[in-house]
């Protein structure tokens, strides 16, 4: 069955960090930091030459249990390098042992790169719980985001996730980096686009200049606005910021509030639509009114765990 994007699971990915799985003093912060996941990078942020022993300390920090000990509802996602190089099967193995919440492939051009993974997990016997996550950083992976996308639908399909990676983005096409991104959001926005068609959730780019708040703080926002789910980040410094702009503020959670008692009077049961302070409200709106509480109550249990930690 087609899973859209009012049917799909909710889970707050406001803010997702990545980490250089060879840095081990980061890997020591990670405890002590409020984002909503933690992506361990085996690709790009570690030289050919520190491969092998980023694999070995990522499987080191799951296996003596840091990764569990982490705060509760913290998602855990190790991207590996692309099957097609060098050290993507050794990855696909380390990663799968490490049993994380899910794997990233980079530089996913076509429905194939999504497949062939699938297709090696199933060797590995790895648990259905196992998600996939994509970055979309190509100009073939935007051409084919729909189709991509569509390998969602299939019996047993892992795929939950899209990340829009900017900076190969940038690097492959030669559009300027601009603040406020006025020629790389289209591309964006058809990322997003073809994201929700089949039900999967979609993460903003980084910002690479990471001492910048108010920079970073008008990208979130208009990452936001464009219906991205959360952002991708750097650095520690710039995970309040996300979170505050991809979280739900009071007034939203109020009026969300306000349209489900609405619609729960006796006189509105069985309708469906109503007038709410000169404003037609429909059912649609019930629905987005209903994920946005059950949103800002999964929102809500990140932070009693943080505060229990
Ligand atoms: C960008 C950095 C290299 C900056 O590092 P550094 O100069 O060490 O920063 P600070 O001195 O300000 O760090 C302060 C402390 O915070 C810890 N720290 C830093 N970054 C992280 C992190 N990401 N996670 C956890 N902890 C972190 C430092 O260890 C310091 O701690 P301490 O020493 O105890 O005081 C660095 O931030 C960094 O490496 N960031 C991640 C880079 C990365 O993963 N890049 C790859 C992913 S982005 C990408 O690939 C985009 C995509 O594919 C695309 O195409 O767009
Ligand atoms: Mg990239």
């Amino acid at each position: 069955m087609n899973q859209t994007s009012s049917s799909r699971a909710i889970r707050p990915r406001r803010s997702v960090l990545y980490l250089p799985a060879n840095n081990s003093r980061a890997l020591g912060k990670l405890q002590g930091l409020a984002c909503d996941s933690v992506i361990f990078d085996l690709e790009d942020s570690v030289v050919p030459g520190a491969k092998e022993e980023a694999r070995e300390t990522l499987r080191r920090f799951f296996k003596d249990g840091h990764a569990a000990a982490l705060p509760e509802g913290m998602e855990t996602v190790i991207r590996i390098n692309p099957l097609s190089s060098p050290w993507g099967g050794e990855d696909l193995l380390a990663a799968r042992g490490c049993k994380p919440d899910a794997i990233l492939i980079p530089k996913v051009d076509a429905p194939d790169d999504i497949v062939a993974v699938e297709d090696a997990l199933e060797q590995t016997d790895a648990p259905p719980s196992l998600r996939l996550w994509a970055m979309i950083e190509t100009p073939k992976g935007v051409m084919n985001a729909g189709q991509i996308a569509r390998t969602a639908r299939t019996d047993g399909a892992r795929l939950d996730c899209f990340i829009t990676g900017t900076n190969d983005l940038i690097k492959e096409t030669g559009v300027a980096a601009l603040p406020g991104r006025p020629w790389l959001s289209p591309w964006l926005m058809q990322i997003i686009l073809a994201a929700r068609a089949y039900g999967l959730d979609v993460l903003d780019g980084v910002f690479n200049d990471f001492r910048d708040e108010p920079g970073l703080a008008d990208e979130c926002r208009d990452g936001q606005a464009m219906g991205f789910d959360g952002k991708t980040l750097i650095h520690p410094a710039q995970i309040e910021t996300a979170n505050r702009a991809f979280g739900i503020a009071p007034e939203r959670l109020a009026e969300a509030r306000r349209i489900t008692e609405a619609f729960a009077l006796p006189d509105n049961t069985d309708r469906g639509v109503i007038s709410l302070d000169g404003r037609m409200v429909e059912r649609l709106h019930l629905d987005m009114a209903e994920r946005l509480i059950e949103k800002a109550a999964r929102i809500a249990a990140r932070h009693d765990g943080d505060k229990e930690t």
